[in-house]
């Protein structure tokens, strides 16, 4: 049990670092903290599941990810989100899928490149137990 428990540390370590290296990119300055409800005030009329790389940090924090899966499915929630409440023809909106869609493709490639795929096994073996 010890062992899982470095293993998941270690974990928490490496997606602490893929969570600063995008909150630093200011391509994805919008995405780092919670829209703000004075700049859309129907956003959490339309949008159920909110997220943003702050939160992430928090819930690395909070032991809430067991496997680079499970931070990979909000970075996915971030990108669907600003699809979804963004959806029009306008530059504005198009502008901020188009960076949505960066975030989630830098995301993936920063995880696939850094992490080993029998490290990301192992954590999601234990997820699998949990
Ligand atoms: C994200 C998001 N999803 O829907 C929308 C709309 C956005 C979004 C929200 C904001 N303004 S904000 O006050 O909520 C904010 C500022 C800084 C960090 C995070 C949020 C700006 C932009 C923008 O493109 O500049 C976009």
């Amino acid at each position: 049990y010890a062992r899982e428990e470095h293993t998941l540390r270690e974990l928490r370590i490496f997606l602490r670092e893929v969570c600063a290296k995008l909150a630093r990119n200011r391509l994805f300055f919008m995405f780092t903290k919670p829209v703000d409800v004075e700049e859309a005030p129907d956003y959490y009329d339309i949008i159920e599941k909110p997220m943003d790389l702050e939160s992430m940090m928090t819930r690395i924090d909070q032991h809430h990810y067991v496997c680079a899966k499970d931070f990979l499915d909000d970075i996915d929630l971030i990108c669907r989100n600003a699809l979804e409440y963004n959806p029009d023809r306008d530059q504005a909106d198009k502008l901020i899928r188009h960076r949505a869609c960066f975030l989630r493709d830098t995301a993936y490639a920063l995880i696939k490149a850094e992490m080993d795929t029998d490290f990301e096994d192992r954590c999601q073996a234990i997820s699998a137990d949990r």
